[in-house]
């Protein structure tokens, strides 16, 4: 009988380790994944309580939250209208537009039409002038419009099945993420970022012809004959070259380039980039700290960015920049990076703040259930193949919930009055 009881007990306590190994499993990952992100969601000892308690809400999330909101249609509408090309553009009067650039409301005006024109322009204006852009770790350009209007433009160097393993941080720019990143914006009613549009540009027609003498010293040949390019940028070497595909022409992001002075400064959740642990990794009460030194509206301003970075995956985010007292989203391009992963300390500033503004928390909820996905492809339809794999979007859908569960475990925690801080809009 004992032998019986001591072999149930054993059962039971194997079963129970079992479930505890799940439960990190699936909360850090979906699917099956590479034994390279199994240890870093393991090393998680000290919040991993926070993903436990958030993923116990995630399991009993309210049904509203996995349908659509119907609410959000008319804002699609409205949106769709300013994407779609109803008329001939003059480009020459968008880039008036783009001069007089923000407002109070937005860092560029995209109401009436103004953001289908401005992508149309970012598209299609010729290229005046190219050059190396050596600001920053990555391989870009920098174009001169026809206008003079300035453009930054990532190149491509995946194709969009490819899969990033290892660090977040980690492999080249995605080009893709930053147009995505620019789409996910509009939808979620963040208007502080670069119009940003897929541009494909024929090297041998419009960039050798109008390159200026730097650019042309960084492109070599390849084995194929082909000319390519390996720029000028602190990761940039001779043997890691973009290359014209079969039609002779290189796929960008095309962003827009803001000549407006901003103030840059570093983020409190930054990484170390090293095996080191930063403060925020380690502090419980890390967020307390960071409320002595900065404003509420900048702190609720970062953990919107967190969000957003949270749902792309961008875990690169060492740095922000300030215009008008508004975090703006410059560098989008380490999104996208593995489909199936979460990584969750991208959210660190929501969960160990546990406050979000009511207007970023209502924008939230209007595009649950799918209605995310939706309006994004809707709106890139217009001038974009596609944006991203299905399962990247599929992986986007599941992180919104992920943000939901956590918004809800912070209610759980501390009650709504709490958790809504009013006053920012
Ligand atoms: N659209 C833009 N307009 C003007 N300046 C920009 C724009 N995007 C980025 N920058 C500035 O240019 C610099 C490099 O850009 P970006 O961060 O995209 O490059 P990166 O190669 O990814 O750099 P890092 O490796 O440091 O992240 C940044 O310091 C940023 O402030
Ligand atoms: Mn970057």
């Amino acid at each position: 009988m004992s032998l019986n009881y001591a072999f149930g007990f054993s059962l039971f306590l194997l079963v129970l380790v079992g479930l505890n190994i799940y439960f990190f499993y699936t909360l850090n990952t979906a699917g099956k994944q590479s034994p390279n992100f199994m240890i870093p969601s393991l090393k998680l000892d000290l919040t991993s309580n926070v993903f436990k308690d958030i993923y116990n809400y995630l399991n009993y999330l309210p049904s509203q939250y996995k349908v659509k909101n119907s609410k959000f249609l008319p804002v699609q509408k409205i949106l769709l209208g300013s994407f779609n090309l109803s008329e001939n553009i003059n480009t020459a009067s968008v880039w008036s537009e783009t001069e007089k650039w923000s407002s109070q409301d937005s860092l560029f005006p995209y109401k009436n039409g103004t953001a289908g024109r401005i992508l149309h322009a970012i598209q299609t204006s010729q290229i005046a002038l190219v050059d190396n852009a050596p600001k920053g770790t990555q391989l870009k350009l920098l174009l001169l419009l026809e206008g003079k209007q300035k453009i930054y433009f990532k190149p491509k160097r995946y194709n969009l099945t490819h899969v990033i393993n290892g660090n977040i941080y980690g492999g080249y720019d995605r080009h893709n993420s930053e147009v995505f990143a620019y789409y996910l914006a509009m939808v979620l009613n963040f208007r502080w970022i670069p119009p940003s549009v897929t541009r494909r540009v024929h090297l041998h027609k419009h960039i050798i012809p109008v390159a200026t003498m730097g650019l042309k010293r960084t492109m070599v040949k390849n084995d194929s004959g082909s000319m390519c390019i390996y720029g000028k940028c602190f990761y940039c070497r001779i043997n890691e070259t973009v290359c014209p595909d079969s039609s002779g022409e290189i796929e960008g992001a095309a962003i827009l380039f803001l000549d407006g002075q901003f103030k840059t400064h570093k983020s409190p959740w930054r990484r170390s980039y090293s095996s080191r642990k930063m403060e925020w990794e380690i502090d419980d009460d890390f967020c307390k700290k960071v409320k002595g030194s900065i404003s509420t509206k900048r702190l609720l301003n970062l953990i919107d960015v967190s969000i957003f970075d949270f749902l792309i995956q961008n875990g690169d985010r060492h740095r922000y920049e300030v215009y008008k007292d508004q975090i703006i989203l410059l560098d989008n391009g380490k999104g996208l990076g593995n489909p199936k992963v979460d990584v969750m300390d991208i959210l660190a500033p929501l969960y160990q703040c546990c406050i979000i503004s009511p207007s970023t928390w209502h924008n939230l909820e209007l595009v649950s259930g799918g209605v995310l996905t939706d309006t994004i492809k809707l709106l890139s339809a217009v001038r974009e193949r596609v944006l991203a794999s299905e399962e990247h979007f599929k992986a986007v859908e599941r992180r919104l919930l992920k943000v939901y569960a956590t918004v809800q475990y912070c209610i759980g925690k501390h009650g709504r009055a709490k958790v809504f801080k009013n006053g920012y809009v």
